[in-house]
């Protein structure tokens, strides 16, 4: 479904609810696979965390993953250990393009038993679940946290925990301290020492226990992106937030000072406010190793007030949903902006005016259709199979609606 999205005037003091991080809801669903006694509340509604749970549910030889990363790193690690158990984890073309070899080689080593079904080194796999002897791997940490995140998750049902050496640069840190602090609240025993990961195994008895999920940061970022490119003076509040996240998407606060806007923290929920004009900025520079997820937003919240942007750390962006380094290049340069790619940066020039009426395709990429819709509020814009929200935000266009977006269906 396209759908073209028309200029209109925020209602103010909108209250929106998002749910639960995408992140912590499929760490923790896979830790209450093997810790049943762990209760979760406010789970992610998106489609790749219903798919995590269906995966963790399902009986059948056969887990089809269609476009979830994370869910496909984690349950091949998982999968690795279920004692005399075999299946085949597959995804979508996308996902069968998605590296996997670091992590299969790491689990390899640990003495798992995987298999390439097509291409060597990315998915589909075999898998035959069971028990993992070795105790001790290192891998190169430099190509996604995924990987790092799936061995954590399962490293405390290994006979002797888990010590993961990290070679090179260590890329995506922040979810790589969010796996660990998920693990200590349950009540297993980690360290992060230099370049060294250990996890003990669960000799005491995991409790009980109702752990609650913060709110999804990278889909804030959409409406941190509206309220840069709205009048001075337009608020939105958004719940459940905390000031101190697990999310290291959450560095939304400080970097969206940059275009104008300021966040309150409230106990559960987090007002934004344009408190004020950019007009004595002339560009941004930002390293977004750490949150790879909002560099779309990011970019066209800049070019939206015509800013200069220059964003490094990009490396990741070329293994995800889509290579979002060129989509992002491709649909901003169709606005009539000017853009420079490498592996791993962004450089947007600043942009005169924008095009109006412009499709932007969106690649099976949720975060192209969301990190777009903004714009509506400067130029009436359409976006291409914008059901791809899904992924992440299924209730992203109802929401949209409440804020005061216009949105029609494409004939
Ligand atoms: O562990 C996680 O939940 C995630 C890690 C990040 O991936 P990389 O480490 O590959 O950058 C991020 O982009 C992804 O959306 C979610
Ligand atoms: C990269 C993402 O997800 P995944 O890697 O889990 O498909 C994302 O949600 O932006």
């Amino acid at each position: 479904m396209d759908i073209s999205i028309k200029k209109s005037k925020l209602t103010s003091h909108q209250n929106i609810q998002i749910t639960g991080s995408k992140s912590e809801s499929n760490r923790l669903l896979l830790l209450q696979a093997l810790y049943p006694q762990i209760q979760i509340e406010n789970v992610s509604n998106s489609d790749d965390s219903a798919l995590m749970q269906q995966a963790l549910n399902s009986q059948e030889e056969l887990i089809d993953i269609h476009h979830a990363g994370t869910a496909m790193r984690f349950l091949t690690a998982y999968f690795s250990i279920q004692n005399n158990r075999e299946v085949i984890i597959t995804g979508s073309s996308r996902m069968k393009e998605r590296p996997i070899k670091i992590l299969v080689d790491a689990l390899t080593a640990l003495g798992a038993d995987i298999t390439y079904l097509e291409n060597d080194g990315f998915p589909p796999l075999k898998i035959k679940g069971r028990h993992l002897k070795k105790s001790k791997v290192s891998l190169e940490a430099h190509v996604s946290s995924q990987y790092i995140s799936a061995l954590l998750l399962i490293a405390s049902q290994l006979e002797n925990g888990l010590e993961l050496i990290l070679e090179g640069k260590i890329t995506s840190v922040p979810y790589i301290k969010m796996t660990l602090t998920l693990l200590n609240s349950i009540g297993v025993e980690t360290s992060f020492i230099n370049n060294t990961i250990t996890v003990k195994p669960n000799a005491v008895e995991i409790k009980p226990q109702k752990l609650t999920v913060e709110s999804d940061w990278s889909s804030a970022s959409y409406f941190y992106s509206v309220i840069a490119l709205s009048d001075l003076g337009s608020e939105i509040t958004i719940n459940s937030y905390n000031k101190n996240s697990l999310q290291g998407d959450s560095v939304l606060a400080s970097i969206y000072k940059n275009f104008g806007v300021t966040t309150t923290f409230l106990e559960h929920s987090i007002i934004l406010q344009k408190t004020s004009t950019i007009s004595d900025k002339s560009s941004v520079e930002l390293n977004l190793s750490n949150a790879p997820d909002i560099a779309q937003t990011i970019a066209v919240t800049a070019f939206g007030l015509g800013l200069e942007c220059y964003m490094t750390g990009l490396h990741t962006l070329k293994i995800k949903e889509t290579d979002r380094l060129v989509a992002l290049k491709t649909e901003i340069e169709k606005l009539g902006g000017d853009v420079a790619i490498t592996e791993a940066s962004l450089h947007l020039k600043s942009a005169k005016g924008i095009n109006d009426n412009v499709s932007i395709s969106t690649y099976n990429d949720h975060r192209m259709a969301m990190a777009f819709a903004p714009l509506a509020l400067k130029v009436p814009i359409i976006i291409n199979n914008a059901d791809v929200v899904s992924k992440s935000y299924p209730q992203f266009w109802e929401d949209f609606k409440t804020i005061g977006f216009s949105i029609n269906k494409v004939l």
